[in-house]
């Protein structure tokens, strides 16, 4: 199947009355049936994908809600054709409802389908060693250093590789057939995931495991060249979306290791075609400041418009209280898409903090997307210098200006001293049209990612910005007695309060304690300690890693959300990691809470 979509036509014109297909030399574009606002780009799905949803369907129909997870069922392969199987499952009896007996459920699943953790292998990685040499050298405490040689030893539970019957028959699965060994987050996670990669390296650069690290970066660069993005995670079912882009961070942090010119040679390219892929089609936003100057600015925007096959049963659950298929549609699109931020599900994106089927993702300039790509063109930028390639370095050096002043204009909020999403007017542009900026687009609510601008230089080198910024993180609510919490709202879904994620602890605390200011890196090491220690003490409760924390309790773990907690977990291993390789933790510091 060709995957290569466009991303230029919106097509803004009237009512469509029947989905279409447009096949243009390498090109695919599919658009679907219904108002101007959901006429944006599909890539299609597979034949497979679409049978194992179905089996999604009746499993739940079958054995019910209670421990069902449709992930599971996506992640299962075909051990004959494709037809054949079809058929079978065709001539299972059903009732009315559509349920089949458990019994032939069971036996169908058992004869025609393989299991979901089948398609991967373990495979010690080839730079593992139990106690790496200059591990840690700041960490003086015994303790802590023996518990962080747990967490590092975690890796060889992570490691897994294709295996070699995906690569022989790779239509009978979803999993996508990578080169090289990857690290999962694990649990329900069974792949690799585009920006959990990042602190997985982070990790794994404290660990010295710099194969592993380059491996990953190598697989997710094959990506780039297959589908001209970074995939969500390496699944068939994940091609029509892509993640937080950190690839340029992870070249950037292993050549300042590794020195390695050949990885900058064969990134560059691929960072180059990424940064395309964000700052073009439907992913590009045109804005008007006060002052009449235009912008342009990034959105996620999933290239899908139906029920996400991983969590199939779950968003047709959602999109029932929608009578009407337009609102249905675009409800599947802004679902997606808040699964491409990474934050899925948040208040962040919701108009009706109560209400799952009001998410507006698409209608959202986010801070933190616009920070990343930022960083990614001063990492192009670095990097084309590293191969002598001044034009590139000085056209995306170029870029991040701009950027930084679409930044400082469009989402700085000079009252409360902080970096707001801006939500777009309900009205939809067509390409050529600029949105024009209004004061009551910035949303005022707190989230941690309103301070991921501290991360970057551009934004933590000013000293008496960052001391407001600071105060203003302070008062702001998330700094809680366990870390830094994803909002102030209690809404049930996972990247809300009271949770807290690994990746926005590590962003602040690292932006901080890389500016230059003295009281943020006291901030910055009074974040790390507390993480850290919950961290710690959830392990010794539970033994193990967990996806998310709960900040108000001392070792507790997060919850929330569409599926159950997870552990494993390679961001929270790589987030430990690397705080205790920067920031290190003397003798006499308590490690409980
Ligand atoms: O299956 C539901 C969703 O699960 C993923 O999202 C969550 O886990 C990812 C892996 O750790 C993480 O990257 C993401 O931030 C989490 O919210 C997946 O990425 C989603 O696409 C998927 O729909």
């Amino acid at each position: 199947m060709d995957r290569v979509v466009s991303l230029d036509p919106i097509i803004t014109t009237t009512l469509f009355i029947f989905s279409f297909t447009l096949i243009m030399s390498n090109t695919i574009v599919t658009a679907a049936a219904c108002t101007p606002k959901d006429s944006g780009p599909v890539i299609p799905t597979t034949p497979l994908i679409t049978f194992l949803e179905r089996v999604q369907e009746a499993a739940l129909k079958t054995y019910g809600h209670k421990g069902f997870d449709p992930k599971l069922y996506v992640d299962m392969s075909l051990k004959q054709n494709l037809s054949t199987t079809v058929a079978a499952f065709d001539k299972l009896t059903r009732t009315a409802n559509g349920s089949i007996s458990v019994e032939e459920l069971n036996g169908f699943l058992e004869k025609y389908l393989g299991g979901a953790a089948e398609d991967l292998v373990y495979v010690d990685p080839v730079d593992f060693v139990a106690e790496p040499e200059d591990f840690l050298p700041k960490v003086k405490s015994p303790e802590v250093r023996a518990w962080a040689l747990e967490v590092h030893s975690l890796w060889k539970n992570l490691s897994r590789k294709v295996s070699g019957q995906v690569l022989e028959n790779p239509d009978f699965y979803t999993m996508l057939p990578l080169e090289n060994p990857v690290i999962i987050p694990g649990s329900r996670f069974r792949e690799v995931y585009y920006w959990d990669s990042y602190w997985v390296i982070r990790g794994l650069l404290a660990s010295k495991m710099y194969e592993t690290a380059k491996g990953i970066v190598y697989n997710l660069i094959s990506l780039i060249d297959e589908f001209g993005h970074v995939l969500n995670g390496a699944r068939a079912y994940y091609t029509n979306r892509s993640q937080p882009p950190l690839l340029s961070s992870m070249v950037i942090d292993i050549y300042n290791r590794t020195h390695d010119e050949t990885l900058v040679i064969r990134s560059l390219p691929a960072l180059v075609k990424e940064h395309e892929f964000w700052n073009s089609g439907v992913h590009q936003v045109n804005i008007m400041d006060a002052d009449g100057t235009n912008h342009s600015l990034s959105r996620y925007y999933a290239l899908w418009n139906q029920p996400r096959p991983e969590s199939s049963t779950t968003d047709r659950e959602t999109a029932s209280k929608l009578s009407n298929n337009c609102d249905k549609t675009q409800l599947y699109r802004e679902l997606a898409s808040a699964a491409e931020s990474g934050w899925d599900f948040s208040t962040r994106w919701m108009r009706n903090e109560s209400d799952l089927a009001t998410l507006t993702t698409t209608s959202i300039i986010p801070v933190d997307l616009n920070v990343f790509i930022l960083k990614m063109e001063l990492d192009i930028s670095f990097l084309a210098h590293v191969v002598g390639d001044a034009v590139t370095a000085g056209r995306f050096s170029e870029a991040s200006q701009a950027r930084k002043k679409a930044i400082n204009s469009v989402l700085w909020n000079a009252e409360m001293q902080q970096w707001l999403d801006y939500w777009l007017s309900d009205s939809n542009p067509s390409k050529e049209e600029v949105y024009t900026w209004r004061r009551s687009g910035q949303n005022q609510k707190v989230f941690a990612s309103n301070f991921i601008p501290l991360w970057i230089e551009l934004f933590n080198s000013d000293v008496k910005m960052v001391d407001d910024v600071v105060l203003s993180l302070q008062n702001s609510g998330l700094v809680r007695s366990f870390g830094i919490a994803t909002s102030l709202t209690n809404s049930g879904q996972q990247w809300d309060f009271p949770n807290g994620w690994a990746p926005l602890q590590h962003m602040i605390a690292e932006g901080l304690v890389r500016s230059g200011s003295k009281h943020a890196r006291c901030v910055a090491k009074d974040i790390v300690v507390k993480w850290t220690r919950t961290n710690y003490v959830a392990y010794k409760k539970t033994g193990a890693m967990h996806e998310k924390y709960d900040v108000e309790k001392c070792g507790g773990f997060g919850g929330g959300g569409e599926y159950i907690p997870q552990t494993g977990f390679g961001w929270s291993n790589g987030v430990v990691l690397a705080f205790l390789e920067e920031f290190g933790w003397p003798e006499d510091l308590k490690l409980d809470c």
